[in-house]
C-alpha cells in the first residue's frame, strides 16, 4: 500500500496579488484526524491560504496539495475532498434547514434521503423543531449548525473553516467547538482560521501563527511545547491574535 499523505500539505508557498506579496514561503501540514488553528494579524494571509487550498487563488511557487491533488491544476478534484465554511455561511433564507441541506448536497452531487439529513442536523445539535423551519429567523449559531451538518453529511476528509466562531456567544462557541471535536474523531483534517486564541487552545492539536507571509511559530497541544495561552497571547498580541471572552 502507498504511504498515507497528510490531507493538507503546503510547502514553501509564495503567493502575490499583483505586486503585493502575501505569502512568502508558507509551509503547513494538517494530518487526518486533527485540528490546526491558523492565527495571525489582519491581512496576514490566513484567508488567502484557504483560497489557495480551494483553488481560487494561484501561488507563484511552492507546492500545495489536498489529498494529493494540486488545487491549482485540478480545483474541482481538490474541492470534492473539501467542506468549506466561510465566515458568513451562504444559505437560502426562504428554505428550511432540511431543504437547505438537501439542496446543497444535491449541488455537490451527494444527495441523501431525509432520514440521513435530519440525522445530520441532529448530530450538529440543531433542535428538532427547527428542522423544517425557514432559515429567516435562525441565529448565526443555528446557521452554522446547518452548514456543519452538510459538511458532516458529505463525509469529506478535509474541513476548512474561516473564523467560524466570530459573532457566536460563548455557549454557541462551546457547542461549535464540541462539534469540531466530533468531526476530528471521524478522521477529518480540520484547518480553522481564527482570531480566537482561547478556542484554538481549547480544541486544536496545533496552533500555527502566520507572520510576514509564513508560519512563524507553531505550538502543539501535547509534549514539551504544550499551549501556554498567556505566553502565546503576549507573544502574538502585536500580530493581532486576540483572546476572545
Ligand atoms: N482577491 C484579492 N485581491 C487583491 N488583494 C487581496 C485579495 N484578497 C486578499 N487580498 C489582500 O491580501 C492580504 C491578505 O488578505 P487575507 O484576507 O488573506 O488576510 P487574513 O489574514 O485572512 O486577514 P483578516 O484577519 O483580516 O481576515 C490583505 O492585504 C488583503 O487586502
Amino acid at each position: 500500500m502507498p504511504p498515507m499523505t497528510d490531507p493538507i500539505l503546503i510547502d514553501d508557498l509564495t503567493l502575490a496579488y499583483g505586486t503585493q506579496r502575501v505569502l512568502s514561503g508558507l509551509s503547513l501540514r494538517v494530518p487526518a484526524g486533527s485540528i490546526t488553528a491558523l492565527l495571525g494579524g489582519n491581512g496576514a494571509g490566513k484567508s488567502t491560504t484557504l483560497s489557495a487550498l480551494l483553488g481560487f487563488t494561484r501561488a507563484q511557487s511552492g507546492s500545495i496539495a489536498v489529498c494529493g491533488i494540486d488545487p491549482a491544476a485540478d480545483p474541482d478534484g481538490a474541492r470534492r475532498h473539501i467542506a468549506y465554511l466561510p465566515e458568513n455561511v451562504a444559505l437560502y433564507e426562504h428554505l428550511s434547514a432540511v431543504e437547505n441541506a438537501d439542496y446543497l448536497l444535491a449541488l455537490s452531487g451527494e444527495r441523501q434521503p431525509r432520514d440521513a439529513i435530519v440525522e445530520g442536523l441532529a448530530a450538529a445539535g440543531l433542535q428538532e423543531q427547527a428542522w423544517d423551519q425557514r432559515l429567516g429567523g435562525f441565529s448565526k449559531g443555528m446557521r452554522q449548525k446547518v452548514a456543519i451538518a452538510v459538511a458532516l453529511l458529505r463525509r469529506v476528509p478535509v474541513l476548512l473553516l474561516d473564523e467560524p466562531t466570530s459573532g457566536l456567544d460563548p455557549r454557541a462557541t462551546a457547542d461549535f467547538n464540541a462539534l469540531l471535536v466530533q468531526v476530528r474523531a471521524r478522521g477529518t483534517a480540520v484547518l480553522m482560521v481564527t482570531h480566537d486564541l482561547l478556542s484554538a487552545a481549547d480544541i486544536a492539536d496545533r496552533i500555527a501563527f502566520i507572520e510576514a507571509g509564513r508560519v512563524a511559530h507553531e505550538a502543539s497541544a501535547s509534549g514539551a511545547e504544550r499551549f501556554d495561552v498567556r505566553a502565546l497571547h503576549a507573544r502574538f498580541q502585536a500580530g493581532g491574535a486576540k483572546v476572545a471572552a
